[in-house]
């Protein structure tokens, strides 16, 4: 049976061995992105080999953050820093990112899971199938109740959906229970999970989706799907539109 998983850049593997898991965390600024991949690597780095690599525009902050949790041996995470567009580094020109995946799998073999964290400020932010073999989509209550329900690539079709800092909800003012009915009807019944750090349950159900993924990328029945490209954004620091090599013309 061909190998469903996408490869990496064509010869640039180094050595036939089998490669990690990798997972891609999008969502806005300050979902707590990062957050979840602490939260992973405090839930399974002792069971498993993880890695992170993260990606900034112009700094290596989310790294830092990471490493300063003490959740990870600081040399299994890496910064991208991207430089003007974000985007472009986990959809449509992936090399950067697939290079320090590649280092880090070959640097600690093996790795089990590898996590990437985009960057950027964009609601609709998707990762490409050829950098990530899943990826989580990252929202939370502050964000607003409404959220979830005004769609976009990474919302109505990333492999999961999270609706993170349910504690804040009370303070917010969101309905948790129709926030994730919402999610779930934009989303055709995909994996909505309601988490937060206050919530034993919410991580064990994070955790689990890990674990049961990785079950699933081992078996060779883990198949890629693509949420799609990014829709039309601006960013506030730079003037004038482009494109996405599969999207539309849109401003940074
Ligand atoms: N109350 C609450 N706060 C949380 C939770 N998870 C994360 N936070 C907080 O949310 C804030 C943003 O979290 P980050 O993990 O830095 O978010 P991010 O999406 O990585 O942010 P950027 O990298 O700047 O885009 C931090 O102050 C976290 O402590 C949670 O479950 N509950």
């Amino acid at each position: 049976m061909p190998d469903p998983r996408p490869s990496s850049v064509p010869g640039a593997l180094h050595g036939p061995g089998p490669r990690a898991l990798r997972l891609g965390v999008a969502g806005p600024v300050g979902t707590g992105k990062s957050s979840l991949i602490a939260m992973v690597c405090r839930e399974l780095g002792r069971e498993l080999s993880l890695a992170v690599v993260t990606n900034d525009i112009y700094t290596d902050e989310d790294a830092r953050f990471l490493r300063s949790a003490g959740v990870l041996d600081p040399e299994r995470i890496r910064a991208v820093e991207t430089g003007a567009c974000p985007h472009t580094a986990i959809r449509d020109d992936v090399s950067q990112n697939l290079l320090a995946v590649e280092d880090l799998e070959r640097d600690f073999a093996p790795v089990d899971v590898v996590l990437v964290e985009s960057g950027g400020d964009n609601l609709t932010a998707t990762f490409s199938p050829a950098l990530v073999d899943a990826q989580f989509f990252v929202l939370d209550v502050a964000g607003g109740g409404d959220v979830a329900r005004k769609g976009g690539p990474g919302i109505a079709r990333a492999d999961v959906l999270v609706v993170n800092k349910t504690d804040l909800a009370p303070y917010v003012g969101v309905d948790v229970e129709q926030m994730v009915h919402d999610a779930e009807h934009a989303r055709d019944g995909r994996t909505v999970i309601a988490l937060s750090r206050a919530d034993a349950a919410s991580v064990a159900r994070l955790r689990g989706w890990v674990l049961e993924t990785l079950e699933r990328f081992r078996a060779g029945t883990l198949v890629p799907s693509d949420p799609g490209p990014m829709a039309p954004h601006v960013h506030a620091e730079e003037q004038g539109p482009h494109s996405h090599a599969d999207g539309p013309v849109h401003t940074h």
